[in-house]
């Protein structure tokens, strides 16, 4: 996970402008550049950019990949102009994408790209400043893109991205880990909820997760996304306690095919099921190879395993996959009278029951796991799969 992580990371120093060419940019030569190239006098404004950049490298939160992109870009414009450069090869990956989000500025002024860093910059900067709730607040989550929360036995895992709808970034996928583990292992807590922050559950893996890296690192992030998905899978096939799923909008994905190893999952009537796995050049994960057929038959598992078939909430609970399906206005009403009703129940009497019916089948699921991570490791690296990632990352810079 950590070097996974770390590559994740690699990603920011080439995308952030002011945090990775930070030396280059402070070396006298660069800003002799900066200066004389850029505009005619080191101004106010100029005074406001530097003062940006300084503040880029104080940021405790790292921004997302896109924010990095802007960030760069802006950088890019306000210090050299409109982009001039040639179009980076189909896999150079971190090249294209920066070279796309630097030229989708078109030519706005030098100075208008300096403005709109300086804003970007202390926008986030803002972001970060505590607010009075949460200086004076709760216990703070030590988890970034979930938040746990634990009350009369019940331990809920928020998916917390919302303005990215929730996608599991590297990051995330081990913080859901951690957080099950961290369930499992509480003895006062009798049962798990999952839901998701926002107008989704959540959107499936992060695409963004594929676009950080270099040609020559693809086998490596493949290998590590492999071994971080079994992980992830395993720990909801082993999860020892009742899971429920409270789907409160969209989920796509990953987080649709995990469902099938929930004990329970309860859908607002807004919630769709999407599985675009061969859109994006990729293959079923969550144990859905095994599962999907089980629980709907082989025709309308192939509709959304292979044929990408979104279906709705309703839909969902006649093939099996959803529980039950709500009203929106009641659905957390109606969610959290399921799960108090479980989570009142004779725990070791429902943890012994779960592990009969589990046990029927673990060793199935465990190898569908293995089995669908080593494709996905060679689907990740086909160039399906790459055409698919740029193609979802050029709509957003076009
Ligand atoms: C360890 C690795 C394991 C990998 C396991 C493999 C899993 C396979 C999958 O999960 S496949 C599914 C992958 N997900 C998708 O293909 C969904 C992609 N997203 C979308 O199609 C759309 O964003 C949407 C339909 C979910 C929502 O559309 P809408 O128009 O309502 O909203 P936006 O597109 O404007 O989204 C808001 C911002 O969120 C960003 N975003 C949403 N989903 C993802 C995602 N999956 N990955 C990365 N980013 C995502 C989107 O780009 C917007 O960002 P912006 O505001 O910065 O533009």
């Amino acid at each position: 996970m950590a070097s996974a992580l770390r590559q994740c990371l690699r990603f920011s120093p080439a995308f952030a402008g002011g945090l990775s060419t930070r030396c280059l940019l402070n070396s006298r030569v660069r800003r002799t550049q900066f200066v004389h190239v850029g505009r005619t006098a080191f101004g106010a404004r100029d005074a406001e950019f530097e003062a940006a950049k300084e503040r880029l490298n104080t940021l405790q939160e790292e921004p997302d990949n896109n924010v990095k992109l802007q960030i760069y870009a802006l950088f890019k414009q306000a210090t050299k102009g409109a982009c001039n450069t040639p179009k980076p090869g189909a896999f150079d990956f971190v090249g294209r994408a920066k070279w796309q989000a630097w030229s989708g500025l078109g030519d706005i002024s030098q100075d208008e790209a300096q403005k709109q860093y300086i804003d970007l910059i202390n926008g986030l900067a803002g972001e970060e400043a505590p607010t009075e709730t949460e200086q004076g607040g709760e216990e703070a989550s030590a988890f970034k893109e979930i938040k746990v929360t634990k009350e009369n036995k019940v331990y809920s895992i928020l998916l917390n991205r919302p303005a990215k709808k929730n996608a599991i970034t590297w990051l995330m996928y081990d913080e859901i880990v951690q957080a099950l583990d961290q369930a499992r292992m509480d003895d006062s807590v009798t049962v798990a909820v999952i839901t998701g922050a926002g107008d989704y559950y959540c959107s499936g893996n992060d695409l963004g997760n594929f676009m950080n890296i270099d040609p020559e690192d693809m086998p490596k992030m493949a290998r590590d996304g492999r071994e971080l998905l079994r992980r992830f899978v395993t720990a909801f096939i082993d999860f020892p306690k009742p899971l429920i799923g409270a789907v409160n909008g969209p989920a796509v994905g990953v987080s649709v095919t995990v469902l099938g190893l929930f004990d329970a999952v309860y859908a607002t009537d807004k919630a769709t099921f999407n599985t675009p796995f061969t859109e994006l050049g990729q293959s079923a994960e969550g144990c859905s190879s095994y599962i999907f057929p089980k629980l709907m038959g082989n025709a309308k598992a192939n509709e959304m395993l292979l044929f990408n078939r979104k279906v709705t909430a309703h839909e969902a609970c006649e093939r099996g996959l959803v529980t039950e399906v709500f009203p929106h206005d009641s659905f957390q009403k109606e969610v959290q009278a399921k799960v108090d009703y479980v989570a009142q129940l004779p725990p070791q009497s429902v943890r012994e029951g779960k592990k009969l019916v589990r046990d029927q089948e673990r060793e199935q699921l465990h190898r569908a796991n293995e089995k669908e991570c080593e494709v996905l490791e060679g689907r990740w690296l086909s160039e399906e799969c790459v055409q698919a990632i740029m193609a979802f990352f050029s709509k957003k810079f076009a």
